[in-house]
């Protein structure tokens, strides 16, 4: 990334004048830096030498074809990849510039800074209310007051309050696959995280609910950073700020989403968008 980025700096400096190159805005802080990540599924090998800064208030999607990596790779971020037997990987994941991997990480803390959102709405069989209480009272939060302050504002947060306040006692499951979806997302706020993955949360959801997910990723960049596995080529277009396209475990390029959208510098990366393979 950071060498496709300089190449084009340099090239930008080669043919435009001072007067008219473009103001490019500072990069922001980096949340998640991958450096040389590997992964193996026993003896498949999965991520191969993934080197991905995320940065801080912006939205990253992950693009490419079916089985290239993109969920094993949301998955090493929180670390809910060792769940499965034989992985194992080699490489680092600092997150603000710790190394997840360390002995002396604790997964917990992790998870509590790094809050996930699966393809599937999977609200628990609760209220609407216990569903994101939940992770607060596991916190330790038993204060009525605070438990509701938080339930609302998380609500809020997913954008989806005005809609069950009034009924914050029925089951969540009551709901449609839309609104359990922003269940599911205010659950993940709730825990007050640094960062939300999303692995395809569109996937499953009618076109209206979709938008309403994709307007409520674009809020939420201004308080969290996220990381979007997705299919959809134009959901990463409409709302990411950089894309990283992954084929077969490496990642072939990274860079601004309208650059790669527009002007990919590789062709693999061409082919997959235009729809060539994948
Ligand atoms: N639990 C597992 N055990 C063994 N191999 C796995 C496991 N999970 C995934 N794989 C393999 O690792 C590769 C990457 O899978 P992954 O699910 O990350 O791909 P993906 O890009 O998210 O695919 P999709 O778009 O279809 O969801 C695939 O070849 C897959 O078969």
């Amino acid at each position: 990334m950071v060498q496709l980025m300089n190449r084009t700096d340099n090239e930008t400096k080669a043919t435009v004048s001072p007067m008219e190159a473009p103001v490019r805005e500072a990069a922001k802080p980096v949340v998640y830096d991958t450096k040389q990540l590997n992964l193996w599924y026993g003896s498949h090998h999965a991520l191969k030498n993934i080197d991905l800064p995320i940065r801080e208030n912006e939205v990253t999607a992950i693009i490419g074809p079916s089985g290239c990596g993109k969920s094993t790779y949301i998955k090493t971020l929180n670390r809910m990849v060792e769940l499965v037997d034989g992985v194992r990987t080699s490489g680092e994941i600092l997150y603000r510039g710790r190394n997840i991997f360390d002995a002396k990480y604790s997964v917990e803390e992790l998870r509590t800074r790094v809050g996930m959102v699966f393809q599937k709405p999977n609200p628990f069989p609760k209220s609407i209310y216990d569903n994101i209480a939940y992770g607060p009272r596991i916190h330790g939060i038993k204060n009525k007051k605070i438990l509701d302050e938080i339930v609302e504002q998380s609500l809020r947060g997913a954008a989806i309050w005005d809609e069950v306040k009034d009924r914050l006692n029925t089951n969540a499951y009551s709901l449609s696959g839309g609104q359990q979806q922003r269940i599911c997302i205010a659950r993940a706020l709730a825990i007050e995280p640094d960062v939300i993955l999303m692995d395809e949360p569109t996937s499953a959801l009618d076109p209206i609910s979709t938008l309403k997910v994709e307007e409520l990723v674009q809020e939420l960049k201004e308080n969290y950073s996220i990381i979007i596995v997705t299919h959809n080529m134009q959901q990463a277009a409409r709302i990411s700020d950089k894309t990283a396209f992954f084929l077969n475990g490496e990642v072939i390029e990274f860079d601004d989403t309208d650059k790669i959208f527009q002007n990919p510098a590789d062709q693999r990366t061409e082919d997959y968008i235009s729809g060539r393979f994948g």
